[in-house]
């Protein structure tokens, strides 16, 4: 006991981190930097943004250390580039629902941790600023002229970010300026815009999709940040995917280029959960709920008929959490194929041979399939090789079908054993419907964390829950990597275990996946 408690007294937090917010000085303790590449060109707004393939900045992390490895990966903040803005006591001091909460406004030091399993002497490791209101906001409520878009493909829960965002800014801020831009980022400069009000957004939630539209492509950062710079715009929450938030970042480099006091979150959106750091993205509990429906459905259809194969087809372009989750939920399912697991067909410890084995003691069974697995069996047709959508993403071929071909084909060569397949295909349904209700309080916090956030002058970050607790993370720890399932990890062992299928590994290939497998530093085996 004595060891522990003397150790932990070493890792009793000495430093004090930069917040412009922060009223202390900084330590000697620790070190500050932030600083951007050389800018070429004219720093005058609208002409540099002409010129931004010759000219566009990128702003470095912001890293902060601090004693026993403990480092602070902070979001750029209004202030590193315009000096002496004001600031203003935040209004939320006075707001009757708030003023109660006994310590309303986080402590300006206040950070999250990445790693949170943590041995003795393990250095502290990376840490994000935690979310939340500040004491101090750097925009009066009457100043603020924010506007959403939603960008990428559907869903659950856009509505309810939307309808959190004018309703959070309306109802703790007192900002009645929110405009709605149609269509994904090309809306900002070849679309209508729409004001958006609590009276407007209060029933949307109970709908799926998003009111505002999307699209996909279109993404001209230019044209985009003048139509910013033109409407007054000096708030702009953007909520979408892997790319979108590709795209918020080079939005907030321009911003920032031009000196504009203009405050760019990002709210992280994808049911397929390939986006890192944060613990998971909203909607995604609620289509792998959905997908239950598909994957009984198919159990049903299984058992009803002689060797019966139910296979069900689930999102998830290169990362294969939907069908993993919604097996670990269902139970029912018997093989669970993801992106990130190569299997094969054909021979000893392949998936026909499976089927066959699994038929013959079962008389049924039920297949999960990600739309990005076994893509290579499928590559001889030619048609839809290479081909992209706007936004650039390879277009996948039909996995669903493709496989049911392949089963098909064998079990039609074996004429003593019947096989009867039926195919779901329930891609679209388990994303366009309304979010389930801990997404709904989930979209809740991340639009109040991200107007928290661009109140207190923060900018270029995503919001989202890091180990339970919201936090900013600077966008280029956001797009710099895919989240995959790490097929090493606990997790698809447990799903392996509850479909006792096979890995499709040979001991050798296991035991290089295992030594070769790249996982974040940080990475957490559940
Ligand atoms: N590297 C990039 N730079 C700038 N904009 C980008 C970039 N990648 C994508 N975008 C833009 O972001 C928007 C959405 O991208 P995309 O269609 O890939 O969806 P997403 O945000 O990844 O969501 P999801 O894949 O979950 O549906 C598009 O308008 C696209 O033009
Ligand atoms: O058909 P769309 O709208 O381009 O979207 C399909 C893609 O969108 C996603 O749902 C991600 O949003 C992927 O799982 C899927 O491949
Ligand atoms: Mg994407």
């Amino acid at each position: 006991m004595d060891s522990i408690s003397s150790s932990t007294s070493r890792i009793t937090p000495r430093f004090r981190c930069f917040d412009p917010t922060n009223t202390y000085p900084a330590t000697a303790n620790h070190r500050r930097y932030y600083s951007t590449l050389p800018l070429s060109g004219s720093r005058s707004p609208k002409a540099a943004a002409t010129n931004m393939g010759d000219s566009t900045t990128i702003t470095e992390p912001k890293i902060v250390t601090g004693d026993c490895g403990y480092v602070l990966e902070d979001v750029p903040h209004l202030s590193d580039y315009i000096h002496d803005l004001p600031t203003h006591t935040n209004p939320l001091q006075d707001n009757p629902a708030y003023s109660v909460v006994k310590q309303y406004f986080v402590n300006v030091d206040d950070t999250v941790a990445q790693k949170i399993v943590v041995q003795k002497d393990s250095p502290r490791g990376t840490h994000f600023r935690r979310a939340g209101p500040r004491q101090k906001v750097y925009f009066e409520s009457e100043e603020v002229h924010a506007c959403i878009v939603t960008c990428g493909g559907l869903c659950p829960g856009l509505n309810t970010v939307i309808r959190e965002i004018v309703c959070g800014l309306y109802h703790m801020y007192g900002v009645t300026r929110v405009l709605g831009i149609e269509g994904g980022y090309k809306g900002f400069y070849a679309r209508n815009t729409v004001p958006l009000t609590p009276k407007v957004v209060n029933d949307i939630h109970k709908r799926g999709g998003t009111i505002l539209g999307t699209s996909r492509g279109g993404h001209d950062t230019s044209k985009i940040v003048d139509s910013i710079q033109d409407r007054g715009i000096n708030q702009v929450y953007i909520i979408g995917g892997d790319g979108t938030q590709k795209g918020a970042s080079v939005i907030f480099e321009e911003i920032r280029r031009r000196g504009l006091k203009v405050a760019v979150a990002g709210i992280p959106k994808t049911i397929d959960n390939d986006i890192p750091v944060i613990d998971k993205s909203f909607g995604f509990d609620t289509s792998v709920e959905e997908a239950q429906r598909a994957i009984a459905a198919a159990h049903v259809e299984s058992e009803s008929v002689e060797n019966g194969i139910g296979l069900v087809k689930l999102m998830g372009r290169h990362s294969g959490f939907i069908a993993m989750y919604a097996t670990l939920a269902s139970r029912d399912v018997d093989c669970c194929l993801i992106p990130e697991s190569p299997f094969y067909l054909e021979g000893a410890g392949g998936l026909l041979e499976y089927i066959e084995k699994t038929l013959k003691e079962n008389g049924h069974m039920v297949i999960v399939v990600a739309e990005g697995a076994g893509q290579e069996f499928l590559s001889e047709n030619i048609r839809t090789i290479d081909k992209q959508d706007a936004s650039g993403n390879k277009q996948l071929q039909d996995i669903g079908f493709g496989i049911s071909q392949k089963i098909k084909d064998h079990f039609s060569k074996q004429p003593k054993m019947a096989m009867n397949l039926k195919y779901i295909d329930p891609t679209y349904m388990i994303r366009a419907i309304p979010s389930n209700a801990s997404d709904n309080v989930y979209c809740t916090l991340l639009a109040h964390s991200a107007i928290h956030g661009t109140m207190a002058g923060y900018t270029g970050f995503t919001v989202g829950p890091v180990n339970g607790r919201h936090a900013y993370i600077p966008f280029h720890r956001i797009i710099q990597k895919q989240n995959k399932v790490v097929i090493t990890d606990r997790m698809w062992a447990r799903c392996l275990s509850s479909t006792n299928q096979p890995s499709f590994f040979s001991p050798q290939q296991l035991s290089e996946k295992k030594s070769g497998e790249e996982v974040e530093e940080n990475h957490i085996d559940y």
